[in-house]
């Protein structure tokens, strides 16, 4: 029995109201929940948001559960909000009011019947339906080139023209048709396509003049802004997604000295400056922690974007495990090091950016607490006003003042990676950094929260801080180093992401082909028992995934030869009739494995 007097709690009642209202197109996301000043803006806004994500699992779940069929008094909005909260959001949900009684009584019936709608929550995964971020290089073409040739291929330009309508923008985001697209509000060369848009076979992406990159990775270069014929530092520089950025925003004009320590990546590095046309761009094969401005001088505006835990990155292959403390400690003195280097050596310096696409406060607003404590010419600078102070995610306020100075991107509210960005400069005469000797902020709250959390060993964090801090004493640990290689320095840029590996070998024939790709299949599946958890098997994973489906269209297509043959040898004994139609069809299949060519016009490669 229900007892009708317990209420559902008004988060759930609230956030189905704004829902349905969205859905219906009464009212803006943004109208209904940040000007009605709700409480609990973001749960709400994070739950809806969530549901409209969802909506085709939700269709199929409702469908095939029948919950409205079998309670056909069930507010459909309300069950839909307290679904995606059980199966998508919090994986419970609190009371004993009859809606949600109702719903987990079908919470079983749920989970029968979605392991194969379901994927699970994302912000678990770091799995966020992004829509597609396209940079323009400026550098190649101009954004209305491009967006003109965008549309003549039928894409459909979409306006928001409020800068400071951030909430706005991203529910026109989320409801993007199919064939739209929209200029970014921040990064002015930042062009957004719904979810899932491929362009890694397009023309303009092979030619250089579209760059797949994330708009939270675009975001440090957007707030170093320097002004064209300015001297850069990119300390950090392969692959070289934002030294690239800088040289379009120098307009080519200046000098952008690129470093990168390790020389595999330094040839990904020299490979990506090359293909963005850009001149002003000098790269060096160096360990930034043994330069100064002798090495480079004049430097004005510095980069520092190092390696990482990579913990905000969505396109992780897997769920990375929960990082241990010691290798964040061990990170963050590396951090630390790196960051001191750029404050202190660099004279001219007038504006050094600090970004990482970790969510860990550890490599994030501690790294810059320490900075900060023991600098006097640099002071802290709020970064959203680089962002027409329309921003919604900041650091923690864990770090008082000092954390609403710094911002983050946040995959399931920003719809981009997950990423920390802090701004310092050059105090002025008269200024001062007002974070110096631990001054403006109490950060005791979250060094109970470091201690309380999992493996803490002060006596280790102590060994680690000291030993790692100095990052060649890495390089001295080889089996370490490979045990702890950073996900971050295996950035691979995203645009290679994308490219599935197909062989293409004209001249062999496809069961030699098959062959020699199975016994391939069989080494990797003979190591993959190994059970390794790196990214650059999980690569090959797919690789391999890939090479096995190609195999199985092949065995496919000499199949339908066989077929051919055999049916070739029956029409010889019916003389004079025509040529089957399916096998014209085939054989297009066999040029082309994916079918006939789209319209000119309408080249959108689409997953
Ligand atoms: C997060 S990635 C940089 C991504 C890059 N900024 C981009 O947007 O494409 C960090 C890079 O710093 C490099 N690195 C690490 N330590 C370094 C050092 N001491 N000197 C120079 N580069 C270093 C790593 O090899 C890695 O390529």
């Amino acid at each position: 029995m229900f007892d009708h007097s317990i209420k559902v709690p008004r988060l759930y009642k609230t956030t189905a109201k704004i829902y349905r209202q969205v859905k219906e197109g009464t009212g803006s996301l943004k109208q209904l929940v940040y000007e009605k000043k709700h409480p609990n803006i973001k749960a709400i806004y994070a739950l809806v948001v969530e549901a409209i994500h969802r909506d085709s699992e939700l269709n199929k779940l409702i469908e095939r559960s029948e919950i409205l069929k079998k309670e056909p008094r069930f507010d459909p909005w309300l069950a839909r909000i307290l679904i995606t909260e059980l199966l998508f959001g919090k994986l419970k949900l609190p009371g004993e009011s009859k809606p949600i009684k109702t719903v987990l009584a079908y919470e079983q019936i749920f989970k029968a019947h979605n392991s194969d709608i379901v994927i699970p929550k994302s912000s678990e995964v770091n799995q966020v339906n992004k829509p597609r971020y396209v940079r323009v290089n400026t550098l190649s073409c101009t954004v209305n080139e491009a967006i003109e040739n965008f549309s003549e291929e039928g894409w459909v330009l979409s306006k928001h023209l409020d800068n400071k309508d951030y909430t706005g923008f991203l529910e026109k985001i989320i409801q993007l048709n199919e064939d739209e697209f929209i200029p970014d509000i921040h990064i002015p060369n930042l062009l957004i396509f719904p979810i899932k848009t491929q362009f890694y076979r397009h023309p303009a992406y092979k030619n250089g003049q579209i760059i797949l990159q994330d708009k939270a990775s675009c975001l440090p270069v957007h707030i170093l802004a320097p002004p064209p014929g300015s001297v850069v530092l990119d300390m950090c520089a392969a692959p070289g997604m934002k030294t690239t950025q800088v040289a379009a925003i120098l307009n080519d004009q200046g000098l952008v000295y690129a470093v990168e320590k390790d020389e595999r990546r330094f040839k990904t590095l020299e490979k990506i400056v090359e293909s963005s046309k850009a001149t002003c761009i000098k790269c060096f094969n160096k360990d930034i922690l043994t330069c100064d401005n002798e090495t480079f001088p004049n430097v004005e505006y510095i980069l520092v974007d190092p390696s990482c835990s990579g913990s905000g990155l969505t396109d992780r292959l897997t769920v990375e495990e929960k990082q241990s403390q010691f290798r964040l400690n061990k990170l963050a003195g590396f951090q630390i090091k790196i960051l001191r280097a750029a404050l202190t050596r660099y004279p001219n310096a007038k504006r050094v950016v600090y970004s990482t696409c970790s969510t860990y406060l550890e490599e994030n607003e501690d790294v810059v607490r320490q900075v900060l404590e023991t600098n006097l010419n640099f002071k802290l600078v709020e970064a959203k006003q680089f962002v027409n102070n329309a921003w919604l995610n900041f650091g923690s306020e864990d770090f008082g003042e000092m954390g609403k100075f710094c911002l983050y991107a946040k995959p399931e509210l920003d719809l981009t990676n997950g990423f920390f960005v802090a701004v310092f400069e050059r105090v002025q005469e008269g200024e001062e950094n007002m974070f110096f000797n631990k001054k403006n902020y109490n950060y005791k709250k979250y060094e109970q929260d470091k201690k309380r959390r999992g493996n803490f060993n002060d006596e280790e964090y102590e060994q680690e801080n000291t030993i790692d801090d100095d990052p060649k004493t890495l390089e001295e640990k080889p089996k370490r180093r490979k045990k702890n290689k950073l996900i971050s320095e295996q950035e691979i840029p995203e645009e290679n992401n994308e490219e599935r590996p197909k062989k293409k070998k004209k001249n062999k024939s496809i069961s030699k082909e098959i062959t020699e790709e199975n016994n391939e299949i069989v080494e990797y599946k003979k190591k993959k028992k190994k059970k390794s958890k790196h990214l650059k098997e999980e690569i090959l994973e797919e690789k391999y995934e890939v090479v096995e489906e190609i195999q199985n269209e092949k065995q496919k297509i000499l199949r339908i030869k066989d077929n051919e043959q055999i049916q070739e040898t029956e029409e010889k004994h019916k003389p004079k009739k025509k040529k089957s139609k399916s096998v014209d069809v085939e054989e297009t299949e066999l040029k082309d494995p994916e079918g006939p060519k789209k319209k000119k016009h309408k080249k959108k490669d689409k997953e």
